[in-house]
């Protein structure tokens, strides 16, 4: 699969072993992210990969600022993005089967490494399950629709 990353300057480190992870599990990824620990701005950051998953450049993304909030705040103001914040692998795992989120973010500050592979890794292996939650995506696209 092809994966956006995203993170701001205080998630540099685990940014890159999160990349790691992902490629060891035969993934692609695309860096969207600064590789600097100097300090810059997470919207600019979660909108690019909020625009990067919309537009189907990836298939889905993760961002990480300090608590992950930040970042998917940005990321959710582009249309089409459902970006999910999760520091525990069944909330990783819900917010695709029940949200079919499109990003899982987290925060550097928040959680360690071994969490964190862990949360990507629930969040990968997890399917949307569709019927009564379809309708409710459905209804995400409306709200877009009348907030424009
Ligand atoms: O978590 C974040 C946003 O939700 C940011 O990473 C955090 O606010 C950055 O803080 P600082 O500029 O003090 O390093």
């Amino acid at each position: 699969m092809k994966i956006g990353i995203g993170n701001d300057h205080s998630a540099v480190e685990l940014k890159y072993q999160i990349v790691a992870y992902l490629e060891e599990l035969g993934h692609e990824v695309v860096n969207y992210g600064t590789d600097s620990t100097e300090s810059c701005h997470y919207p600019e950051i979660g909108e690019k990969v909020g625009n990067a998953v919309a537009n189907g450049e990836v298939e889905c993304a993760v961002l990480i600022c300090g608590t992950g909030v930040g970042i998917s705040i940005a990321a959710n103001k582009v249309n089409g993005v459902r970006a999910a914040v999760c520091s525990d692998c069944a909330t990783a795992r819900l917010v695709k089967q029940h949200n079919n989120a499109n990003i899982i973010a987290f925060g550097a500050r928040i959680v360690g490494v071994e969490l964190a592979k862990d949360i990507v890794k629930a969040y990968l292996d997890a399917e949307f399950e569709g019927g009564r939650h379809a309708v409710r995506i459905a209804m995400f696209t409306d709200i877009e629709n009348r907030n424009k």
